[in-house]
């Protein structure tokens, strides 16, 4: 088989998202500091595999997906076209606009945002050699069949569990062979009354000669389907950045980084930045700069001019009880710890182009707790105001040593990830 054919994901996006329940699709709720359907659109932008996109949009939600788009700088994307009033319906329209030209199609849940690349080059390969490839992970609960019963349902056959997968997508064909499936499917009467709930599906009951290869998926390609799911994918996303390697050589290159705070993690981290290929402006007391004095944090930024990522490493920590605290102590931990933050994201918004990372000020008891918490309320209400100009607002919250901090900082401000509060923990013993 042809292994030069072109490749061309599909974001099914046409649902209404009614399990969810909110006034707008669920593709276009934001998790992990960006629109679901986004996320999808990232991994798919980013994969060497991938040379088109087309996504399958609600209909009256086109222009949502073409201004995320545009923003994203997302050019894979050659089509947003109106999805139909079912997933099999918006399948079907994806196979007319893709033309003629035989290529490898991979229809993707949009609601499945934390795809990972992986699976994406491994699919890719499988159709080199497969007509027809799905993503699936074995069953953790035993599964048998309901019938209705006296009173309710009843079980009449548990399912042998070693036999069962959980489908997944993206699901993968040959362009000629799911068009060949879905054309049987729509041509059958009895179709309409006994739709598919996959891709697959449609293969395996047209076309049951062609065999479906499978290509291991993964428990954290979860699809948003329910409420509670989107409080999954949000820590799943924050769990990633947590595992995400320390970002690799070059990985800043030709960016420029602000760090306010000369000691502990923000030194470390002007080593590692610089060591990635970005440009360090580090700024602390020792040169004058205060993060607590608005004009001096202003100053300091407007030497700099546009800058990629902004830092706010400075910080006083504070430990004990409140009813041990001096006045001191509080001008302090409210001063340098939560208006030092304050000072420095209001001095960076004009000169900003990617994101803010906001150090909690390390400590305990109740003055550092309330620092701490206005310093998360403040990078979640800031993620939001700031979406719309593309610009990210994370937070890391860490007792652990300069450099787990430093490392853990590089990988939030390559992650893509914004409007998150980062534990990162202690160190591994
Ligand atoms: N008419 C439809 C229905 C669904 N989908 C897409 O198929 C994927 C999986 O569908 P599902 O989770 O069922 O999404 P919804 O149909 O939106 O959800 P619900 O059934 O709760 O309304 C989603 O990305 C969804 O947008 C689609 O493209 N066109
Ligand atoms: C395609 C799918 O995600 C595979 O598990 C699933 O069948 C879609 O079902 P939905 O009811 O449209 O969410």
């Amino acid at each position: 088989m042809d292994s030069r054919l072109r490749s061309i994901g599909v974001l099914l996006a046409g649902g209404v998202g009614q399990r969810v329940g909110r006034d707008t699709p669920k593709q276009l709720i934001e998790v992990a500091g960006r629109p679901i359907i986004e996320h999808s659109l990232a991994v798919f932008q980013a994969a060497p595999e991938i040379d088109e996109i087309v996504v399958l949009m609600t209909p009256g939600f086109g222009d949502r997906v073409r201004e995320i788009v545009a923003r994203g700088g997302y050019d894979k994307v050659s089509q947003v076209v109106d999805g139909g009033a079912s997933r099999t319906e918006s399948t079907w329209r994806a196979l007319r606009a893709l033309g003629t030209e035989e290529c490898n199609v991979l229809l993707h849940d949009a609601v499945r945002p934390l795809l990972e690349p992986r699976i994406i080059t491994e699919c890719v390969r499988a159709l080199e050699t497969h007509p027809a490839v799905n993503v699936a992970i074995p069953s953790s609960d035993t599964v048998f069949v309901a019938v209705p019963g006296p009173g309710g349902e009843v079980i009449s056959d548990v399912l042998d569990r070693s036999r069962l997968r959980r489908s997944q997508t993206p699901q993968c064909f040959r362009l000629s062979v799911i068009r060949e499936a879905y054309e049987r499917a729509m041509a059958d009467p009895d179709f309409a009354g006994r739709p598919a709930t996959d891709d697959c599906g449609v293969v395996l009951r047209y076309l049951p000669e062609v065999p479906i290869h499978l290509v291991p998926g993964s428990e954290q390609n979860i699809k948003v389907t329910h409420p509670a799911d989107l409080h999954i994918a949000e820590r799943l996303f924050q769990l990633a950045a947590r595992r995400a390697p320390a970002a690799a050589a070059g990985a800043l290159d030709g960016r420029s980084v602000v760090i306010f705070g000369s000691y502990g993690a923000g030194a470390e981290l002007a080593g590692l930045a610089a060591a990635r290929g970005a440009r360090v402006h580090a700024f602390s007391r020792a040169d004058g700069v205060r993060v607590e004095e608005a004009a001096s944090v202003a100053k300091a930024l407007s030497g700099v001019g546009s800058v990629d990522h902004v830092v706010n490493a400075a910080g006083v920590s504070h430990l004990g009880r409140l009813a041990e605290v001096s006045d001191e102590s509080v001008a302090d931990v409210m001063s340098v710890g939560y208006l030092g933050a304050l000072n420095v994201a209001r001095a960076a918004h004009p000169h900003l182009r990617e994101s803010l990372l906001l150090h909690v000020p390390q400590g305990s008891g109740a003055l550092h707790a309330s620092a701490a918490g206005a310093v998360a309320g403040l990078t979640r209400a800031l993620a939001e105001e700031w979406a719309a100009g593309g610009i990210r607002v994370n937070c890391l919250n860490t007792t652990a040593s300069a450099h787990l901090a430093a490392q853990t900082s590089l990988d939030i401000l390559i992650s893509g990830l914004s409007g998150h509060v980062i534990d990162a923990g202690v160190d591994a013993p």
